[in-house]
């Protein structure tokens, strides 16, 4: 029963080659699970095929995703169709997942509507990280948006709110009711389109209503952005109705630059007293400024031009209609914001730009705007390459998952803004230091952060600040037909932007009487 002598040196041998395969074999599986637990993806609801989480968007997915974060945590992962999606939903995700890794997340994903309309992502706003979208960038911020420049458009401002007053006040002497979101619609479209392409009414009228166009199409669910492999079929029609708006958009744009162009050539340029944006770019076109040249062509400009007017015209237009809701809704904080631009204006002069910064009470009540609406619900991120999140578990996230960072859901998180997260409230601003760009916060970034946060910023704060501060200093307001402030409705309605589904209407009393000075 003993083995044999011989065959005992063999015994051991095979027993040792056993024991040390074997140590090998659970060393090896023991570090690729740990290899794969290190690898692990944000957790997230399980995915259906094809369509995978899709039908958990809902009509508002801002507040969907919300919800699921509620349960999955403010890293989530989703796959929606076929796209590898990271859903972030905390100030303090943001931190450590965007600021810490912020040229990992600096790029863009592609949707199919922007890519058409902007010459194959030609502008700035959705064009890949890279050097094109630097030199595009650099030269927006130095030449269109800097604050120099959006300070020559200030007599423009003065205008087009001039006559915005003027009819409101035609409207509080008949005691009529007003469409307020027409009319600060109408007010913000005219600035945009006169500070951009120095149009005329008529151009004006032909580019709103492409440019309506073009935004109901880029906010519209596709398909194609989702299971691109179905792209191709255009099941709903949108790619040949985007095209077809594409085309539009650049004939009207075509038409002005030529304008622009002819002006230049015949040394008739109208004296307008300031370069629109046209103007600008068609010099940067020709000219090197500052020993640097941007290289760019006619479909460059139009790209660029597009861009600007679609980051300028809702969400200016939209947050200036919350804080007017919301003002309407509480009359404490109305009268508030009086007193100060009583105090600060005086009672029978316009606000000027100049007497901005001294208005810390408005500044709050922008800051409280923007944190319950952002002017758009998700800021769009993609990552440039493999990354783990340190902190929260450790996560990894893939090259070209795409990252939505849900700003609606970060205003109200309540575990940063307490338990009346969902009240309007511009006091809560009062003793904190936060700026607009969540340099130190994270917690609030109406205007996204990092490399790629908003180069109209400043634009976007003195237009809001001027039109609500003149609206309120000028006018008392009610709402029709005895409608108590919380009978007003503040639904949304979900799209490139976040504005209000209904219009805002309301009844004007003029407070400054006799003469007006600015
Ligand atoms: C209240 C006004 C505005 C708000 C709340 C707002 C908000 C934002 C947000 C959240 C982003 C995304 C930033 C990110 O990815 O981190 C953005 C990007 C952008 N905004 Fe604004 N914006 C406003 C006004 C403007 C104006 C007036 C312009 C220009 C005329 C503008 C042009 C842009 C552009 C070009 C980008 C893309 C930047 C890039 O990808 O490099 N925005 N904006």
């Amino acid at each position: 029963m003993f083995p044999s002598p011989l065959a005992l040196p063999a015994i051991i041998l095979l027993t040792l080659l056993f024991i040390i395969l074997s140590t090998a074999t659970i060393l090896r599986r023991s570090k690729q699970i740990k290899h794969n637990h290190q690898k692990q993806p944000p957790p997230g609801p399980p995915a259906w095929p094809v369509i995978g989480n899709l039908h958990l968007l809902g009509k508002l997915p801002h507040r969907s995703l919300q919800s699921l974060s509620n349960k999955y945590g403010s890293i989530m992962s989703l796959r929606l169709g076929q796209v590898q999606t990271v859903v972030i939903s905390s100030g303090e995700a943001v931190e450590l997942l965007l600021k810490k890794n912020d040229t990992v997340f600096a790029s863009r994903p592609k949707f199919e509507a922007s890519d058409i309309i902007s010459y194959g992502s030609k502008g700035l706003v959705f064009s890949e990280y890279g050097p094109y979208w630097r030199n595009m960038r650099k030269l927006c911020t130095l030449h269109l948006l800097s604050v120099s420049k959006v300070e020559s458009f200030e007599g423009l401002r003065r205008e087009e709110l001039g006559r915005v007053v003027e009819t409101v006040e035609r409207a509080a002497a008949a005691r009529e009711v007003v469409d307020v979101t027409r009319v600060v619609t109408d007010a913000i479209e005219s600035m945009v389109y006169k500070m951009v392409l120095g149009a005329d009414k008529d151009e004006e009228c032909e580019m709103k209503e492409a440019i309506h166009e073009g935004m109901r199409l880029s906010g519209a669910f596709n398909l194609a952005d989702y299971v691109p492999c179905l792209g191709g079929l255009d099941l709903q029609g949108l790619k040949g109705a985007i095209k077809k708006t594409s085309k539009a958009f650049d004939e009207v744009l075509e038409k002005i630059i030529k304008e622009h162009e002819d002006g230049i050539n015949s040394n008739t340029q109208k004296q307008k007293g300031r370069q629109d944006f046209v103007d600008i770019m068609l010099s940067l076109m020709h000219h090197c400024v500052d020993g640097q040249n941007y290289g760019i062509d006619r479909t460059n400009i139009k790209a660029i031009l597009l861009d600007m007017i679609a980051g300028a015209l809702e969400t200016s237009a939209t947050t200036i209609l919350w804080a007017l809701s919301e003002l309407l809704r509480h009359p404490r904080v109305m009268k508030t914001l009086q007193d100060e631009l009583d105090t600060v204006i005086g009672m029978n002069k316009m606000v000027k730009e100049n007497d901005l910064p001294k208005l810390s009470y408005l500044e709050m009540v922008i800051k409280e705007t923007l944190r319950l609406y952002p002017a758009g619900a998700f800021v769009p991120r993609e990552s440039t390459k493999d990354v783990m999140v340190d902190g929260c578990g450790g996560y990894y996230i893939k090259k070209g998952t795409r990252v939505l960072i849900n700003l609606w859901a970060i205003g109200r998180d309540p575990k940063v803004w307490s338990d009346d997260a969902e009240m309007f409230c511009p006091e809560r601003f009062k003793d904190k230091d936060m700026d607009f760009r969540g340099l130190e916060y994270c917690e609030f970034i109406p205007f996204g952060l990092g490399r790629r946060g908003c180069p109209g910023m400043h634009l976007g704060l003195i237009t809001v600040k001027i039109v609500l501060a003149q609206l309120i200093h000028s006018f008392n307001w009610e709402l029709p037909w005895g409608l108590s402030p919380n009978e007003l409705d503040m639904s949304e309605r979900f799209g490139l932007s976040l504005p209000r589904a209904k219009n805002l209407l309301a009844v004007p009393t003029s407070r400054i009487l006799g003469n007006k000075t600015f």
